[in-house]
C-alpha cells in the first residue's frame, strides 16, 4: 500500500535519529477485519542540544472525531525544561497492519524534515488491544532533521510559523482521510458474542470471580482464546438493561489508550466483555496499605493519564461524552501499569441546545459516586464535561495532599525527576486542573478543551 502514499520530503544534511511512539486515537478496519488502515496526526517538539541529541518531548494530537474519522486536532505540546531549545513539528503517518502479520506505514505529510519516509511494521513494533488485536501503539524510527533549530526566531514569527504547521496538518488530515476511506471500511471491531459462548466461559471451572458491582458481576474467563473480564447484567431491571445499552453506545466506537476496551458484548445474555486488566485499581493504590509505594512519578503519570481520556471524550464529535462517574475504583491498571477509565454504565452522550454553550444532558435523577459527585450536577439535573472535570479534582484531593502544596510538588517532580517526556504537557495540564477544580462553582472551573490549553501556551511564555 505504501507506494500510493507520497513521501514526505527528505532534506538536510544534520540528521537525528529518533524512536517515535505514536498512539493511535483511531483506526479502521477495512474489508478484511484483520487489516487496518490507519492514519496518525502527531505534533512534537525536539529539545536540541550542544552533543546533538534529539528528544521527543511531547506529541500527541488530540483528535477530534466526526462520526467516522478524524477531523481536526490541536497541539498539546510543552517542554520540561524552560531554557532548552525547541524546534516544533508536525507530521502524518499513515500504513496498513494486518493482525499478528506485517504492516507499512509512511510519513505521508507534515512539516518536519524527515529522510526515512516510509517502513515496515513488524509485530514486535506493535501493542495491539488484547481480544480485538487493534494497533493501539506503534513504534517506529524515523530520521528528523534539525534544520529548523538554526533559524533565529521572535515569539510572534514563532507563533505564525505554528499556525502554519498546523493549518498544513489538518488540510493533510482532510486531504489523507479520503486516501482511508477509499475501501469501504468497518468501524473499530466489535464482536457480537453468541450466548453459547459466554455461557461456557463463565461456567468453566478456571473462571474466577472479580467482584460484584452496581450493574453485574464481573469474572476473569477466556473467550475465543483470550482471557477477558466478563460482566453479566445482574438483574433484568430497567436500570440494569439502560447501563448495559450505554457501555456499548458509547464504548463500541472509541478507542484511546487511557479507556477500557469493550472487546464485544451478548445482548441475550446481557454480557460485556472487556479487555482484562489484572493490576487492580487506583483506589488499591491510595489505601493506606500500598499509599507509600505509589510513587509521585506513578501519580502523575495517572492524573496525566485521566486528563488524556477526558480530554478525548469531551471532545468527541458530534456529542460529546461525560464518564459521569470518575472515581478510583473505576481507574483500573493493566498488564503493563497503564491505567484505564472504566465503567460507563452511567456515561452520556451531550447535547448541544440553543441557550447554552455547554453542551448537556439533562435528567430527572442524577447520578454518580457520593463524594465526587457534582454539586451542580445535582442542584441543576444537567450533567456536562465539567461534572468530570470536578470529579478530577476530587480525585487529585484525594491524594491527601493540599493543593498548594501538590501544586509545588509537581512543578519539582516536572523539572528534576526524570518523567517520561511524553507526560511533560499533560503534567503541566494537571497542575493547571489542580489550582482550579475545587471550586464547587462550575463558572470557576476549567473546560479542558477550550480554556485548559490557551493556559498551557500561556504558561510555557
Ligand atoms: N476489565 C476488568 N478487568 C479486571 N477487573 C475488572 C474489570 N472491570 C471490572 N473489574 C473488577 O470487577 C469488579 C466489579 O466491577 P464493576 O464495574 O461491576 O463494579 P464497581 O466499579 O465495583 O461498582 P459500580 O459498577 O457499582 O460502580 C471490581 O472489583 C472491578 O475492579
Amino acid at each position: 500500500m505504501a507506494h500510493e502514499l507520497i513521501p514526505a520530503q527528505t532534506t538536510s544534511s544534520t540528521h537525528k535519529h529518533l524512536n517515535l511512539d505514536l498512539f493511535l486515537h483511531q483506526a479502521y478496519s477495512g474489508p478484511n477485519k484483520n487489516q487496518q488502515r490507519f492514519m496518525i496526526g502527531l505534533c512534537m517538539m525536539m529539545k536540541t542540544n550542544p552533543k546533538g541529541n534529539s528528544s521527543l518531548v511531547h506529541g500527541v494530537i488530540t483528535c477530534e472525531l466526526s462520526r467516522k474519522w478524524l477531523t481536526s486536532g490541536s497541539l498539546l505540546a510543552r517542554s520540561s525544561s524552560s531554557t532548552a531549545e525547541f524546534v516544533g513539528s508536525t507530521l502524518l503517518v499513515a500504513g496498513t497492519y494486518t493482525t499478528g502479520q506485517k504492516g507499512e506505514w509512511a510519513i505521508v505529510g507534515g512539516t518536519g524534515k524527515f529522510s526515512l519516509a516510509q517502513g515496515v511494521i513488524h509485530k514486535e513494533m506493535v501493542r495491539t488491544n488484547p481480544g480485538t488485536g487493534e494497533v493501539r501503539l506503534l513504534q517506529i524510527r524515523a530520521k528528523y532533521s534539525t534544520v529548523e533549530s538554526c533559524c533565529e526566531q521572535n515569539a510572534e514569527d514563532k507563533q505564525k510559523n505554528h499556525d502554519i504547521r498546523l493549518k498544513t496538518l489538518l488540510e493533510q488530515f482532510a486531504r489523507y482521510r479520503e486516501w482511508i476511506e477509499r475501501e469501504p471500511s468497518a468501524l473499530v471491531n466489535f464482536i457480537d458474542y453468541k450466548a453459547s459462548e459466554v455461557d461456557a466461559a463463565i461456567n468453566d471451572t478456571n473462571r474466577h470471580l472479580l467482584g460484584t458491582g452496581g450493574f453485574g458481576t464481573v469474572y476473569k474467563a477466556v473467550i475465543r482464546g483470550a482471557t477477558v473480564a466478563v460482566k453479566i447484567t445482574k438483574e433484568i431491571s430497567h436500570r440494569g438493561v439502560r447501563a448495559f445499552a450505554q457501555e456499548i453506545e458509547i464504548l463500541r466506537r472509541i478507542r484511546h489508550p487511557n479507556l477500557v476496551t469493550l472487546i464485544g458484548a451478548c445482548t441475550e445474555k446481557l454480557a460485556l466483555v472487556y479487555e482484562y486488566l489484572p493490576n487492580g485499581t487506583l483506589q488499591d493504590r491510595l489505601s493506606e496499605e500500598h499509599r507509600e509505594s505509589f510513587s509521585w512519578e506513578e501519580r502523575v503519570k495517572v492524573a496525566a493519564s485521566i486528563c488524556s481520556a477526558l480530554l478525548f471524550l469531551h471532545e468527541t464529535k458530534p456529542n460529546p461524552i461525560a464518564h459521569g462517574d470518575l472515581n478510583p475504583s473505576n481507574i483500573l491498571f493493566n498488564a503493563e501499569n497503564e491505567c484505564k477509565l472504566c465503567d460507563f454504565g452511567i456515561s452520556r452522550h451531550l447535547e448541544y441546545t440553543q441557550h447554552t454553550a455547554t453542551p448537556l444532558h439533562g435528567t430527572k435523577e442524577p447520578k454518580g459516586t457520593w463524594k465526587y459527585i457534582d454539586p451542580e450536577f445535582e442542584s441543576s439535573k444537567q450533567l456536562t464535561p465539567q461534572s468530570d472535570v470536578f470529579a478530577l479534582g476530587v480525585n487529585l484531593e484525594t491524594q491527601n495532599t493540599p493543593r498548594q502544596k501538590l501544586l509545588r510538588t509537581l512543578e519539582i517532580v516536572d523539572s528534576k525527576l526524570n518523567l517520561e517526556d511524553k507526560y511533560a504537557g499533560h503534567v503541566v495540564q494537571m497542575i493547571y486542573l489542580g489550582l482550579k477544580c475545587s471550586s464547587n462553582d462550575r463558572k470557576q472551573r476549567p473546560d479542558l478543551a477550550t480554556e485548559v490549553l490557551p493556559k498551557i501556551e500561556m504558561m510555557k511564555g
